[in-house]
């Protein structure tokens, strides 16, 4: 992409880019969308201010991210393309996803969820993205529709590895954001491994096919009292194997929850990413 008319050990600097439209906001910065001059490729540049990551004492989580992202390669994991600083702020160079983050086409769809072929033929691509990143022995740990992006032809990406560690690992940073998706052992604060995102994985199928998450109370206390007891209802148009795959990854017992080569097995995965292939991708 952006280094076949540079040499190999070219210094990346932004004047190397042509900054565009401002894509929106993330965690702690600014990401716009940007052209590099040479090859017109078309890149996300998220900048951050380094005061502000001092002052949040987030630049060890921007040090993890660049490392975590610059060595996954995977159809399935947002590609950070090269990064570079200057006296105030670091810049980020990414891939550029066409078709925006995912929770906000989830939100747009009317009832706000997937149908089963759309929400299989992503989840797929998520659980494809997990098993690499597990044998890399990174756990992502923070699983949701925010952070995940759309490229064409339906591709989605994983992104945002801020919180992502090498397993095992002590939950030691606060949470922040949203707790739904929080497995058992992390609401009890235990140490955990990588299958909390086998959780997730759950947490997340649930939510595409039925526009929130299963836990969701109007207290926290409440959710995570239902996420202890895993308790959680079906929607009545939830298939019989949708219900099942769900039924299988919110599981107490991490290492009872469904490992990914069998998520990606999965009867409702196989035969609802057929449907999606011959209806929605010819
Ligand atoms: C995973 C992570 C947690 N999330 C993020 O970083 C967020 C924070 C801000 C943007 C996004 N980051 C990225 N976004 C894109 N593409 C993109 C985003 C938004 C739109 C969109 O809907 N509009 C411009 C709309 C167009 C219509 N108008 C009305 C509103 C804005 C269209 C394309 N590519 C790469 C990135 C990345 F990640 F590389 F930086």
């Amino acid at each position: 992409e952006i280094y076949s008319v540079r040499p190999s050990n070219h210094q990346w600097k932004l004047s190397d880019f042509e900054i565009g439209t401002p894509l929106g906001r993330g965690k702690f910065g600014r990401v716009y969308l940007a052209r590099e001059k040479n090859t017109e490729y078309m890149v996300a540049l998220k900048m951050m201010f380094k005061s502000e990551l001092v002052k949040d004492h987030m630049e060890h989580q921007v040090r993890r991210e660049i490392e975590i992202q610059t060595h996954l390669t995977h159809p399935n994991i947002l590609k950070m393309l090269t990064y570079f600083w200057d006296e105030k702020k670091i810049y980020l160079i990414l891939e550029f996803a066409q078709e925006g983050e995912l929770f906000k086409v989830l939100n747009s769809q009317p009832h706000k969820r997937f149908d089963e072929p759309t929400a299989a033929y992503y989840l797929r691509q998520v659980a494809d993205a997990l098993r690499y990143c597990h044998s890399q022995s990174v756990i992502h740990r923070d699983i949701k529709p925010e952070n995940l992006l759309l490229f064409s032809h339906h591709v989605v990406k994983l992104a945002d590895f801020g919180w992502s560690v090498h397993a095992p690992s002590k939950c030691r940073n606060t949470m922040c954001g949203t707790i739904d998706y929080l497995p058992p052992e992390m609401v009890d604060s235990q140490t955990y491994n990588e299958y909390v995102d086998n959780w997730c994985l759950g947490v997340l199928c649930y939510e595409f096919l039925c526009g929130s998450p299963p836990f969701e109370s109007s207290e926290q206390a409440e959710t995570f009292r239902k996420i202890r007891a895993v308790m959680y209802g079906f929607k009545s148009y939830m298939s019989e194997s949708s219900r099942h795959l769900i039924s299988k990854l919110l599981v107490k017992v991490p290492k009872s929850r469904l490992p990914l080569t069998d998520v990606i097995e999965h009867l409702w995965i196989k035969k609802n990413c057929e449907i999606f292939t011959k209806t929605k991708l010819k």
